[in-house]
């Protein structure tokens, strides 16, 4: 952790804490000497592109992989054999059994723990009701997570885990998605997501840390980090109505057609397009978000 960076957490209230975590394999430092710590009831972000080493460090959290060195403490102790009757887990890619339906694979999974959640309190929390009989092959992509999510939860815990639990689902579905886990975070549950979009990060997160390759490079509250990294905005404008000479003269730039100004005063931008004579229809003015905060840290947007 660098010099300026928050440290996050860090109150009596962590529920887990990751010192100074190492993953080595041959000729990759997957996890490169990562700390931070998770308060209870917040839903902690871990970010990072491809290979930044976000599921290797999940994974040492879950008791799934060991460390090469460093350790991961929950409530200050270390990861006991017990741990999977502690936490949940939604994987990226769970297979379902075929030719059972939604009620019995709930019947399945709860024979694996000693102590569950009543089946009508799962189904009502993660919006199972209405394909309880359908064949786990027949569910839609957000039914199939809506599932994975009661899985999860089926023994209880305190604290759960998402990796990517919104890739592949449309907007509509991703939203309810989203409802679902402000409600698991309304239990007091702490919730751990992995995820690509920023807008998700930004919608359910209370905290974030950001990786790329295998360090962490940020760690904040997403409004302070935000806050701290950019004090302008951005304002875009139909490239034709601009004309090339007014773009090159205050090195504006072009982007999906647009020109992109950015700048801390925007009266007096808006101020100068009008003295410019240059049309202002289909003007829009845009705060910069976590999307844009990992584009300037690291020169690269999160989904290339
Ligand atoms: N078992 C392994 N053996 C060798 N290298 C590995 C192994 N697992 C992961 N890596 C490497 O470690 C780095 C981090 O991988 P990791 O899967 O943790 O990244 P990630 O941030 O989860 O990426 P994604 O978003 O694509 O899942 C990558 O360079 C990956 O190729």
């Amino acid at each position: 952790m660098t010099q300026g960076q928050e440290r996050v957490g860090q109150t009596k209230n962590d529920v887990i804490e990751v010192n100074n975590l190492v993953k080595s394999y041959k000729g990759v430092q997957a996890v490169d000497d990562i700390s931070f710590t998770i308060t209870k009831g917040h839903c902690f972000g871990l970010l990072g592109p491809n290979g930044a080493g976000k599921t290797t460090t999940i994974e040492i959290m879950e008791g799934i992989i060991p460390a090469t060195s460093g350790e991961v403490l929950y409530s200050g102790k270390s990861i006991g054999k017990d741990i999977s009757q502690q936490i949940g887990i939604q994987f990226q890619s769970t297979a379902l059994q075929d030719f059972l339906t939604v009620q019995e694979t709930l019947n399945l999974f709860t024979a694996f723990y000693d102590n569950t959640l009543p089946h009508a309190q799962l189904i009502e929390l993660c919006g199972l009701k209405d394909f309880l009989d359908r064949d786990n092959r027949l569910l839609s992509g957000g039914q199939r997570q809506r599932l994975l999510l009661a899985l999860a939860l089926i023994n209880d815990p305190d604290i759960i885990f998402l990796d990517e639990p919104t890739t592949g689902l449309d907007p509509q579905a991703r939203r309810n998605f989203w409802q679902l886990i402000k409600n698991i975070k309304a239990q007091n549950k702490t919730v751990i997501l992995t995820t690509h979009y920023m807008d998700e990060a930004e919608q359910l997160c209370d905290e974030v840390v950001i990786m790329d390759n295998g360090k962490i490079i940020e760690s904040g509250t997403p409004n302070r980090l935000l806050a701290k990294h950019f004090q302008e905005v951005f304002i875009y404008l139909p490239k034709e109505q601009v004309p090339q000479e007014l773009i090159e003269k205050h090195q504006w730039t072009i982007e999906h057609e647009r020109v992109e100004i950015t700048t801390q005063h925007v009266e007096e931008t808006i101020s100068l397009l009008i003295a410019e004579q240059i049309p202002l229809e289909g003007l829009q003015v845009k705060s910069p978000n976590l999307d844009d905060l990992f584009l300037k840290l690291t020169g690269h947007s999160l989904r290339e």
